[in-house]
């Protein structure tokens, strides 16, 4: 049984008790967050058991500290404390208890930050007291810190958690869901365009775990029980649901600051902190970046096409320019074909920009194909502007650009043409497709099965320290998309399930 760890009564010298040894396990713990934590332990007078002491069996912490939302899920908590089981018996509980703590100069009752149903480590459970760990072990030890999110073993991937595996067109627009997601996706635009990736990232996914969900949010509980919805964002889809808004919203969105950010970093080629920097030299409009500002040649084609580059392109113009550049490729080699991708393959009704693929043999020199078909193009007046040339980055695969129909009133559009050869053309028709977070979700599930994707390719037996791999594995064949699909173990999605 548990030995409970008594927690001394504090005294304003010390918040915790000598004797509570406090192991804060950094899974889904952001690097800063544990550093903060860790001297907020040392300031309360408790003491930390440091990852590599805990690895090592130097210290047997008396408390494990756990991410939060780890307690939700107890499968996935007990993989990684199991790794832990022949270090002493501990009370677990979750991050909660550390703020509280700290916010009520009070160490707490553990009771209320348990697990649900804390894995017990009876003694029937536990290996024989003297039984040294077997090199398997030591490796699952070890690869449990492996990820920043919780790496499990194969058994206990669950895969229905990865947005990938799940159709972005099941129930997509419940009216009763608008309001929420609206909300939420006020905030994931303002985070972005202020840089914070991370977080913009955060309520995407819980956007699009809620567009797919397929139910009527009405309470924290739907909320939190959707995977990628963690309890600050239910806390907020609480929030709207009660209130119809979210304070959030006008403190983060409507300052006159984010409005100038969001101007700026409309322009193509302007990103979060170039936005930052000519906010901070006094620049609110874009005629002050016209007159005063100091622009790339890429930003300056930026601002020339501004509101063009805003409008959203019908399907019917991104197929008619398709079909230009289709024919341009083939008259320059009858081997290559051209396929669009990105939002329109995967059935949009307006897209974004353009997306072209362009598929070659294998021993076709790709330097030569692309530089021909941008020469055509321009010639044929296609295209009006170069974003990203081949040559000058020395990338032959990738080229970004402007173009325009011909006719009165066309708008002026951004291409992008990608080319790719015919061995990686599974794995590269996925990628461009996308959506931008599939890709994100089914790469993820990859790392997490011991495999890595890429535009390129799919490996197998991949072993990762951390961010580092250690062993680059082998190549599966993946000649066409389903094949991709059937190596991760998911049902096959078309592109207009993916969009995410
Ligand atoms: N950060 C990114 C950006 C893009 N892509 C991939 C997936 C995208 O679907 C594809 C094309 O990128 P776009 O930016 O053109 O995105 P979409 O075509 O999906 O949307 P839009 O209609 O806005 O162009 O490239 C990605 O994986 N990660
Ligand atoms: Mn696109």
């Amino acid at each position: 049984m548990n030995k409970q760890v008594t927690a001394k009564e504090p005294t304003k010298a010390s918040l915790f008790s000598k004797n509570l040894s406090i192991f804060v396990l950094p899974i889904l713990i952001g690097k800063k967050r544990l550093s903060l934590f860790e001297s907020q332990i040392l300031k309360g007078g408790g003491k930390v058991c440091s990852l590599s002491q805990v690895k090592s069996g130097e210290a047997n912490p008396t408390l494990i500290v756990v991410e939060d939302s780890l307690l939700q899920n107890s499968k996935i908590l007990e993989q990684h404390l199991k790794a832990y089981k022949n270090m002493g018996s501990c009370t677990v509980v979750g991050t909660k208890w550390l703020s509280d703590s700290i916010k009520f100069h009070k160490c707490m009752s553990f009771e209320n930050y348990k697990p649900h149903n804390q894995p017990s480590y009876d003694e029937d459970c536990l290996p024989p007291k003297k039984q040294k760990l077997s090199e398997q072990g030591r490796e699952n030890l070890s690869n449990n810190f492996a990820l920043s999110e919780p790496s499990c073993s194969k058994e206990t991937i669950e895969v229905e958690k990865f947005a990938c595996s799940q159709s972005s067109s099941v129930n997509t627009s419940l009216e009763e869901n608008k309001i929420v997601i609206q909300e939420l996706q006020k905030l994931a635009d303002a985070f972005r365009i202020k840089g914070d990736t991370w977080r913009s990232h955060g309520y995407t996914k819980a956007i699009s775990a809620i567009k797919r969900c397929g139910k009527v949010l009405s309470s924290y509980e739907d909320a939190v029980s959707l995977p990628g919805v963690g309890d600050k964002i239910a806390s907020k889809v609480w929030e709207i649901l009660e209130t119809g808004r979210l304070r959030k919203v006008s403190e983060v969105c409507e300052d006159s600051k984010t409005k100038v950010l969001q101007l700026f970093t409309n322009i193509w080629g302007v990103g979060p902190s170039t936005a930052e920097a000519w906010y901070l030299q006094g620049f609110c409009t874009l005629d002050d970046l016209k007159e005063k500002g100091t622009l790339t040649k890429q930003q300056q084609i930026g601002l020339k096409y501004y509101q063009d580059f805003l409008e959203r392109i019908p399907r019917i113009e991104v197929e008619e320019i398709g079909e230009l550049v289709s024919v341009m490729a083939k008259s320059i080699q009858p081997q290559l074909t051209a396929t669009l991708v990105g939002s329109y393959r995967r059935g949009k009704e307006s897209c974004g920009d353009i997306d072209v693929m362009i598929c070659k043999p294998d021993h076709l020199d790709s330097k030569n194909i692309l530089s021909q078909l941008l020469e055509s193009l321009k010639n044929s007046g296609l295209i009006t502007d170069d974003l990203v040339s081949i040559e000058k980055d020395g990338n032959e695969r990738k080229y970004l650009g402007v173009c325009q129909l011909p006719g009165e009133n066309k708008k002026h559009r951004r291409l992008d043409i990608f080319l790719v050869q015919k061995s990686e053309l599974g794995p590269a028709l996925m990628h461009y497709t996308g959506s931008a977070l599939f890709n994100r979700s089914i790469r993820l599930l990859a790392a997490k099965k011991g495999m890595s994707l890429s535009e390129h390719s799919l490996h197998g037996g991949i072993v990762r320290e951390g961010l580092k791999v250690l062993n680059g594995g082998y190549i599966i064949p993946t000649p066409d998309e389903k094949s991709i699909f059937e190596a991760l173990g998911l049902a096959y999605r078309p592109p207009e399930e993916r969009d995410h």
